[in-house]
């Protein structure tokens, strides 16, 4: 048997089957041309019949693509099969995908039909979409709750009226990887003439088991596997398409190959999470924002010395540029350490232990520190040696009231303090530390710097302020938006040159 799988895209379509995942024709392309590179053998493009807007969209995608094959879904239905014909006329490589339900359940509720009825149907769809295309391919909807004797008589039938490939949907996710792969095993086994069709995995996520078993379909002889780019699909969605292809990627010694250029798969996650409006979950495997990231001091402290301790993939090989350390209260001194290094500064010893306790404080109080607050600390840390300190500041502000700030600064070692009353609580921190340092200053520029990542951001404040005909630049940051003000301002201050 060969060793190569072929890769069956279908974002296009079970992935654009979810709520709110609907993309127009240009959309669409921008997809398939991705797809394309990303290496994909098949991409199915769309169900033609069901609305004119999917039936441009795969005659489009036919014009836009040149090496992958184009797919077209059909029901085992001639109009819908004559439909998905005319849609794919301008395809270098062309599939009619067609099929029905064979398990128990849809023969008697969807069909109110019989089992001889459903083979007699199948083999009248697959000959007829054989009148336009040589390659086609023939889904038993539901196979997997269909029972194996009966599915093989339906595999041997349509493969003898020339399906090329057949398709065995675990349409529900109900199967255990076992009972699929054995499900493969099985029509291997006992179907006539398997060997001329690819039998094909196609399996949801509804108990998330989706990929667990593709790969036993795999394994026990399946050589196309029906997946989505970040496994989207219906419900719970389908097969994860870069899961596959690195599970076959890290486990070599399985000798299965596909075409997929891995190193294109994080772009074409991103591209397809934020056309189609749908988040990658964090900590999804492969392209989750947290699949490479460690943020606990003893993973980091062994991803620093040697990243095999806690890597079994090479971000690079999915096109990601680098692991991330992520800086949290549970990071220790090695990923501090590590992180300033790679923000050009070099900090060992006590002045390291220092940071790291500020750092500490900080984390405690946010979820992620960030390289900017990492600066913000080195900086501060270079501030304490300044003049002119906070010593504490107290603001009320609220509606139906007048906001008001008490402060007191620490200059050169002596205490003092001020209390004023402003338009608002920067205005009243403002005014009480240009109560306690009478010079004559102007506010000339200040700028909050946009929170991005939640209210529990630290607030980075710009300051310029005009003193004896100079203008001076302050910098302040601080989880307390007033605080980074005074910070700033006192910041100018400490550089006025009188
Ligand atoms: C498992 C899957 O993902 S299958 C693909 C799911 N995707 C879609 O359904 C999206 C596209 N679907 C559509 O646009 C529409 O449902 C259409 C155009 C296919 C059909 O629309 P309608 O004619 O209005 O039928 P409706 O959707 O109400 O019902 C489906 C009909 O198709 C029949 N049908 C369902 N699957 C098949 C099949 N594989 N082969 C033959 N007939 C089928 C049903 O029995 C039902 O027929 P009935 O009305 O005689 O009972
Ligand atoms: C149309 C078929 C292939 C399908 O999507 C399923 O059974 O899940
Ligand atoms: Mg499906």
């Amino acid at each position: 048997m060969s060793d190569r799988l072929y890769i069956f895209d279908t974002t296009l379509r079970d992935g654009e089957q979810v709520p709110g995942c609907q993309l127009n024709t240009v959309e669409k392309i921008q997809v398939a041309k991705q797809l394309e590179k990303l290496g994909v053998d098949v991409i199915e493009a769309g169900f033609p019949i069901s609305s004119p807007g999917d039936f441009n969209s795969v005659i489009e995608i036919s014009k836009a693509v040149t090496w992958p094959t184009i797919c077209a879904l059909t029901r085992a239905v001639e109009k819908d099969i004559d439909c998905a014909a005319e849609a794919l006329q301008f395809a270098k490589h062309k599939r009619i995908h067609t099929g029905i339900g064979t398990s128990d359940s849809h023969i008697k509720y969807k069909f109110n039909s019989t089992r001889e009825e459903i083979i007699e149907r199948a083999v009248a769809a697959v000959k007829y979409a054989k009148r336009y295309v040589e390659d086609v391919e023939f889904y038993a909807e539901d196979a997997g709750r269909t029972d194996n004797e009966y599915l093989a008589r339906v595999v041997e039938a349509v493969i003898k009226a020339g399906a090329t490939v057949v398709n065995i949907p675990d349409t529900t996710g109900y199967c255990l990887p076992r009972e699929y792969g054995e499900k493969i095993k099985y029509l291997m086994e006992h179907v006539d003439g398997v060997h001329n069709a690819i039998l094909s995995t196609h399996c949801h996520n509804d108990l998330g088991m989706a990929t667990a078993c593709t790969l036993e379909g795999v394994l026990n002889g399946a050589r196309q596997v029906e997946v989505t780019i970040n496994g989207i699909g219906e419900r719970a969605g389908n097969t994860s398409e870069e899961e596959i292809a690195m599970i076959l990627k890290c486990h070599h010694d399985l000798g299965i190959e596909t075409n997929i250029n891995t190193r294109r798969i994080a772009a074409t996650s991103r591209m397809i999470s934020s056309l189609m409006n749908m988040p990658v979950q964090p900590n999804k495997a492969i392209v989750g924002r947290n699949a490479f990231a460690h943020s606990s001091g003893i993973h980091q402290d062994g991803v620093l010395k040697n990243v095999e301790t806690y890597e079994i993939i090479d971000p690079k090989d999915i096109g990601i540029d680098d692991n991330s350390i992520i800086l949290t209260a549970r990071s220790g001194h090695a990923a501090l350490k590590h992180r300033l290094e790679v923000l050009g500064i070099e900090l060992e010893g006590e002045k390291l232990d220092k940071i790291y306790e500020e750092f500490l404080r900080l984390a405690d109080k946010k979820k992620e520190v960030t390289d900017d607050d990492i600066l913000m600390l080195a900086g501060a840390d270079r501030a304490a040696s300044n003049a002119i300190k906070i010593d504490q500041l107290q603001v009320t502000s609220g509606t139906s009231m007048h906001p008001m700030a008490a402060l007191t600064l620490n200059i050169a070692g002596e205490k003092f303090s001020a209390a004023a009353v402003g338009n608002g609580p920067v205005d009243a921190a403002i005014k009480a530390l240009k109560t306690i340092i009478r010079r004559e200053m102007t506010l000339k520029e200040f700028t909050i710097q946009a929170i991005n990542r939640g209210s529990d951001d630290v607030g980075k404040v710009h300051m310029q302020v005009e003193y004896n005909g100079h203008n001076y630049y302050g910098f302040g940051a601080n989880t307390d938006i007033v605080a980074a003000s005074v910070e700033a301002y006192i910041d100018c201050i400490n550089k006025f040159k009188d």
